[in-house]
């Protein structure tokens, strides 16, 4: 043992003793005295290259200080530092002075090697790696395991970063930004399973297809749309997102900004590889109620100062110019209210639908915080959860508060049953927050329903029991005189057209495509008054259809006949709830309805004799059937009792006859 140690000592001696008389400009002048009959070439990647720092050095650093501890280096090195500052989640680790290491590239052994001196001519230390492998492949080294390096720190470092979280003050970024410490993720996120199997999907094909931008010469960036009640997890899916992509999150609030100017600014300032996520748009970017005078074109302004085509700007211009890998989430509460320019592929590449809870999110709820996967008590709440609306949020609330999952079971039922019994039927009207998209195969409340488009632009809908591939809102169109439609709206847009005439006419200083998503929504109205029970309709509901037309009469649409219609059924609801007789205004406007229809079809076909008389036969018809109609629907309202028991005709009497 004593002689051992005593080895080793001398050892050390002779080390040191070398290392002294032999500095390491002469240790180095050997080493290429002895490379010039060797098969290896060492390269040089020192820490400044031609005046500044260099890149390739702190991405070698980065790299091998991963590798260094790894089983992917087939030689540990002797000496290592660790250490661990603010800005990393985890240990980081890197090579000591004279130390080495090996790392295999495809079989190749790379061998590094760390060095750092003093440089009494610049008076500063020195860093350098010293990288020596077989000369034979120095091609391989120059074109590709350079690269792999810089790609690889680069991952590693994004990997390894505490994500931040920007919001904007005066116009601009808080310049440090808070640690952004969400704990959502993907496996904690109650969405259909398949629905987060394809946004990961999506955002990897994102995140791995710098290369497929490039071909096609498409700019890197992403547009979500998140849609849905609130508390349907819109926020926690983009925590997930930031956490799954390691992504900083720019968190805008559009009525904070005071110009477009400041809208570019912050957009500029909008680091690469993060989210800017613009919350409940439809609450800072205002459809104009026609009171506020404003240019043609700026028809979405807010109170403040940011347009519409700012806002534009800021998804498609600047935002598209100067950054790389961004992604963009925009998220609102009421879809319908979003000018349908802004939601088209390529700015909103992918809307998804957050909705109510279903059961399987319930479970993934369940086990989450009761760390539960089954109960005997599941059974009555997934017939719950089939009948009533509840939020994530909502159910979320009642699992948190207690460590006893029966007790919280219990609650939950308890709170489900309540909202049951204040609830509205299932085959409730549709509001109008869900006019666009609420189409029949998404139907059912409880259930997941979302749209996404993928780098190809395809369409996805889901309804929890089957998947479409390139389905419903951008595949299956058909055309109408000059507009291209959903298929579903074509037989409406027809009978609107014959008896309206072109309803969008008047704004024809907007794109084809724009005007045709106006007349979709007219459609999708009707569509829905067509498909609702009457009885069931609350003021509430047909107030907020009335505002989507006096949204859409502001942009120009001549939807005064829809309007009027949907004023009459205020008023019916208004009178049913009362149980009051018709007034003699109401009977009027009946009337008035039938002599605007004849007034504008007859003005529309002055030109044309032969097609004057044709459509007076036709509007002579329909005014018989609408009079029939509108004395029913006097009738009706005028003897309460017999609403109730011809509940068809009082349907008849003030939806048919719209068309
Ligand atoms: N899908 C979900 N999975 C897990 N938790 C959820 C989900 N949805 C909501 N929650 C819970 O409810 C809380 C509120 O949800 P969140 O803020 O994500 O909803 P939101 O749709 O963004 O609401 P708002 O529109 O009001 O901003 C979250 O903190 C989370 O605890």
């Amino acid at each position: 043992m004593g002689s051992t140690l005593s080895v080793i000592a001398s050892i050390a001696l002779i080390r040191g003793t070398c290392h002294d008389l032999f500095p390491e400009e002469l240790r180095c002048l050997l080493r290429n005295f002895s490379s010039r009959f060797s098969s290896e070439l060492t390269m040089i990647i020192q820490d400044t290259h031609e005046g500044s720092s260099n890149h390739l050095f702190s991405a070698a650093t980065s790299y091998l200080g991963s590798k260094a501890l790894s089983a992917i280096s087939s030689s540990i090195p002797r000496r290592l530092t660790a250490g661990r500052n603010e800005s990393v989640r985890t240990l980081t680790f890197g090579l000591d002075r004279n130390s080495e290491v090996v790392d295999n590239y495809n079989g190749m052994p790379m061998k590094w090697r760390y060095n750092s001196d003093f440089n009494s001519t610049l008076n500063m230390d020195i860093e350098w790696y010293e990288l020596t492998f077989d000369k034979k492949h120095v091609d391989i080294v120059e074109t590709q395991y350079l690269c792999h390096i810089i790609d690889e720190a680069k991952r590693i470092k994004d990997q390894n970063r505490v994500l931040k979280l920007y919001t904007a003050r005066s116009d601009r970024w808080n310049p440090t930004g808070i640690t952004f410490d969400h704990p959502m993720t993907f496996d904690t996120l109650a969405l259909d399973e398949d629905l987060i199997k394809r946004i990961i999907d999506d955002l990897d094909r994102f995140v791995n297809g710098k290369e497929y931008y490039k071909r096609i010469g498409k700019v890197r960036k992403r547009g979500y749309l998140l849609y849905g009640p609130p508390g349907t997890g819109k926020s926690s899916l983009i925590a997930a997102m930031a956490n799954y992509l390691n992504f900083d999150i720019y968190n805008l609030n559009l009525s904070d900004i005071s110009s477009d100017s400041s809208l570019e600014y912050l957009s500029l300032h909008v680091s690469n590889r993060s989210i800017l996520v613009l919350e409940d748009i439809d609450c800072s970017i205002m459809l104009q109620n026609g009171e506020i005078e404003h240019p043609p074109g700026a028809i979405f302004m807010n109170k403040h100062a940011i347009t519409f085509g700012g806002l534009l700007n800021v998804i498609d211009g600047l935002l598209s110019c100067c950054g790389d890998e961004r992604i963009i989430v925009i998220t609102t509460n009421h879809k319908e209210r979003i000018d349908a320019a802004l939601l088209r592929p390529g700015r909103m590449d992918i809307h998804i639908c957050l909705s109510y809870c279903s059961f399987s999110m319930f479970k993934q709820l369940a086990s989450n915080y009761l760390q539960i996967s089954n109960h005997d008590l599941f059974g009555k709440i997934e017939k719950l959860i089939g009948e009533v609306q509840a939020t994530p949020a909502e159910i979320a609330g009642e699992l948190i508060d207690g460590n006893d999952p029966k007790n919280c079971l219990e609650g939950l039922i308890r709170f489900l049953e309540s909202k049951e019994s204040n609830a509205q039927p299932l085959n409730a009207p549709i509001l109008a927050s869900n006019l666009v998209e609420n189409k029949p195969e998404n139907e059912g409340h409880g259930q997941n329903s979302y749209k996404m488009t993928d780098l190809e632009d395809d369409v996805i809908t889901n309804n929890n029991d089957e998947v479409k591939l390139g389905a419903a809102e951008f595949t299956s169109k058909t055309e109408v005189g000059e507009y291209i439609i959903k298929t579903e709206s074509v037989a409406i847009l027809r009978a609107v057209m014959l008896k309206h005439g072109d309803v969008a006419g008047n704004t024809f200083s907007y794109s084809v495509q724009y005007r045709a998503s106006l007349l979709e929504i007219v459609c999708r109205i009707i569509l829905e008054l067509h498909a609702i029970d009457l009885r069931d309709v609350t003021e509430a509901q047909v107030k907020s259809l009335l505002t989507t037309v006096e949204d859409l009469e502001s942009v120009g649409l001549e939807v005064d006949w829809l309007h009027q219609r949907l004023v009459l059924i205020n008023e019916a609801i208004k009178l049913g709830e009362n149980g009051s007789t018709p007034t003699q205004d109401m009977s009027e406007n009946v009337q008035d309805i039938r002599e605007t229809d004849l007034e504008t079809k007859l003005l529309a076909s002055e030109e044309d004799g032969l097609v004057l008389q044709e459509k007076c036969t036709h509007i002579e018809d329909k005014l018989v059937k609408l009079k029939a109609a509108s004395d029913k629907l006097l009738e009706t309202i005028s003897n309460p009792e017999a609403q109730q028991s011809s509940n068809c005709s009082f349907h008849t009497s003030l939806v048919d006859g719209l068309l």
